[in-house]
């Protein structure tokens, strides 16, 4: 510890300091400390903070968080993206102690004799705020406050109801006589724009849009065909659109339909099989269009509202240009031969790893060069596929280039893999995670892992994917229409931000085969035109949930909110009831879920009404954002939800004025 007085365990702040918190613009975030000293006087604590253009920092007073728990707090809201610092000042507070200790002989039957010295002690404080030539204004009021607590001919109480008075309070709470000034260190916040924290996220391949011809074969998309599926995920209030690899596709080791090692001449392949003659990851698949197309795509998406983003896969196929050209970058085998990659017991014979050690100076700038490209043609997102196979270091050096040309450059990390790496590329510069929201469905599951991303927030933000071209998991697989619809609804409102892959509104749901998550003809080999237009028009389409849940997103501040979820209870295990509350706005979502995907389930709701801004035996205005219905409610509430009709309520609470 250094310093007169202690401040302790101050947050946000990520591995020590090590790294900056995560924050977005507009963002309300808690900073708290515990501030404490020697004796009785009162302490108190600011926040002095820094935006990337302030030249003087910003001072917020904090408040003490709860009762004799020496913990203060107070809320800051960044307002500009780029890099932000905070420090908690300590510091001994004399007019706090002087109003405890008048406030204290008083009530105990002191009188004047006795408060002599206090009564003094307060007067120089008003007297030296009110020398203050930034408090001109307010000069007369605090001189008279002085004048009356010296003013012998007064009886007591009157002597020291002008300093009492809330006028004077205010000015000396907002001006205050700070002794023993102890600084803390300084902590670093990364500010984001705001779509690194809420955004809906659709995935689909552009190849897959090119529709079927005459004869009933599927026809390779264009982006030109991709730009027309826009109107239709915009439409389902979607933000982002993000594309697996648009880059050539490697000929060696080509795979073919279902991840069989043997292709014909007309298989697509893998996308993630990157380069071949034509070019690797700056160049464009020839069969999906020019660069101008793709630039004209990004265009349209912009005119929608909708962003692109990109894949960014960092392996090679063996007929990458850069295996010919760069040796150096690739593991040799004493055979002479290069291994190819694998996550096991995944097998990516289709694909080189490359190695980072051996020419790094080389390869880091090769690969910083791509990304620029790509972000020269309007691509801020990346979808980073397996990072966690790449060294930490090379990302944190990476992400941190990218954003000193492109600030608002964002990266979502798709690491499956252990807490410590996935927290960890979070802490290096990862915008976004993956997570494992795929895997939990029961419902004390969800309520561990909704409170461990939330616990995190400050390091790691969620992306809850429903499914992925990979991840078909078997509760879609054998859950019916009803379980996607509860999915969606989970992701949609757990997490600020969520995704869907393609065909997902379409209920596809056939694994390749028994204990597999992998889709049978998957899309990831081979083309999937789908009749979206006539799905919706029989009945089939999930697309109006789809839109609906975006559309509820968009209108309650309170789902674009992680820090304040909680938990709520309900008297069933089928049944998952949670809330969210937007500082901003005051706008509270309640989210009641059913687990289950075919029966009606009910039970008692009860909700812990202070958490959410109310009294405890409040009666609130409760109106369904999925039903349209509104009801009446308080602590204990019923639910009743069935599958056939709505498999969630996502319920706006507003206060009855009377
Ligand atoms: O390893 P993950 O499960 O995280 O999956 C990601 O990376 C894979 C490798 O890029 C990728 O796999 C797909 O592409 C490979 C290369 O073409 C191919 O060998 C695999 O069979 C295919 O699934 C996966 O899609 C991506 O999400």
């Amino acid at each position: 510890m250094s310093g007169r007085l202690g401040i302790d365990d101050v947050t946000p702040v990520v591995s020590a300091g090590r790294y900056p918190a995560k924050a977005v613009v507009g963002e309300h975030i808690p900073v708290q400390a515990t501030v404490w000293r020697e004796g009785h006087d009162k302490l108190a604590a600011t926040v002095s903070w820094r935006g990337p253009n302030d030249r003087v920092a910003r001072q917020t007073r904090m408040h003490e968080v709860g009762v004799g728990l020496d913990r203060w707090g107070a809320t800051v809201v960044p307002d500009l993206e780029g890099a932000w610092t905070f420090r908690i000042d300590a510091w001994s507070d004399p007019w706090g102690t002087w109003n405890h200790a008048v406030e204290v002989k008083i009530a105990a039957g002191q009188g004047p004799v006795d408060l002599a010295n206090d009564l003094e002690i307060g007067a120089s404080l008003l007297d030296r705020v009110a020398r203050r030539p930034d408090r001109r204004q307010e000069r007369a009021l605090l001189t008279s406050a002085a004048e009356a607590l010296r003013d012998t001919d007064r009886p007591l109480a009157e002597r020291v109801a002008p300093a009492l008075a809330a006028d004077v309070q205010k000015v000396m709470f907002e001006h205050p006589v700070r002794e023993l000034i102890t600084k803390g260190r300084t902590h670093k916040i990364w500010c984001d724009r705001k779509k690194a924290a809420f955004g809906s996220w659709y995935e689909f391949f552009p190849r897959s849009t090119g529709g079927i011809d005459e004869t009933g074969q599927a026809v390779h998309g264009t982006f030109a065909t991709a730009t027309k599926e826009l109107d239709r995920v915009a439409a389902m209030g979607f933000d982002v659109v993000y594309f697996p690899p648009i880059h050539p596709i490697g000929r060696v080791n080509r795979k073919g339909p279902n991840n069989t090692l043997v292709a014909s001449p007309e298989d697509t392949g893998s996308p993630w099989a990157i380069g071949a003659d034509e070019g690797g990851h700056d160049a464009i698949h020839p069969q999906l269009g020019t660069i101008e197309d793709f630039d004209a795509l990004v265009a349209r998406a912009k005119d929608l509202g909708l962003e692109v983003a990109l894949d960014f896969a960092l392996q090679c196929a063996p007929d990458h240009p850069w295996v010919l050209k760069h040796p150096e970058w690739f593991t040799t085998q004493p055979d002479g031969t290069i291994a190819y990659a694998e996550n096991p017991p995944k097998k990516y014979q289709d694909i080189y790893p490359i190695n980072f050690d051996l020419d790094p100076q080389g390869l880091y700038h090769e690969v910083l060069r791509v990304v620029l490209f790509w972000a020269e043609h309007g691509v801020r997102i990346f979808r980073v596929d397996n990072p966690h196979t790449k060294p930490p270091d090379f990302w944190q050096w990476l992400i941190w280039k990218v954003k000193e040309v492109y600030p608002d450059t964002l990266f979502l990390a798709e690491a499956f893999t252990r807490p410590a790496r996935l927290y960890g590329l979070a802490k290096l510069g990862f915008t976004q995670s993956y997570t494992y929201f795929t895997w939990r469905t029961g419902k004390q599951e969800l309520i561990e892992f909704g409170e461990d991303v939330r616990d995190h927030w400050d390091e790691a933000r969620p992306n809850l994917f429903v499914n992925t071209p990979d991840i078909l998991h078997e509760s879609l697989q054998h859950g019916g229409p009803g379980m996607f619809g509860l999915r969606a609804a989970l992701a949609a409102t757990l997490s600020p931000t969520w995704g869907v892959y393609s065909g997902y509104e379409l209920f596809e749901h056939e694994a390749v085969k028994p204990g597999s998550e992998e889709y049978l003809n998957s899309e990831k080999y081979q083309l999937r035109p789908r009749d979206y237009a006539r799905a919706l028009a029989d009945g089939r389409s999930l697309e109006p949930w789809l839109r609906k849940l975006n559309h509820i997103r968009k209108a309650h501040p309170a789902l674009q909110q992680m820090r304040t979820l909680k938990f709520q209870s309900i008297e069933n295990d089928a049944l998952v009831a949670f809330s969210k509350r937007d500082p901003e706005s005051g706008d509270t979502v309640v989210v009641v879920v059913s687990l289950d995907p075919n029966n009606a389930q009910e039970g008692t709701l009860y909700l812990d009404l202070p958490e959410l801004g109310f009294d405890w035996h409040e009666r609130v205005i409760a109106h369904d954002e999925v039903t349209g219905e509104t009801w009446d409610w308080g602590q204990a509430n019923y639910v009743r939800l069935e599958p056939w009709r709505a498999t969630a309520h996502v319920v706006g609470l507003q206060r009855r004025f009377s």
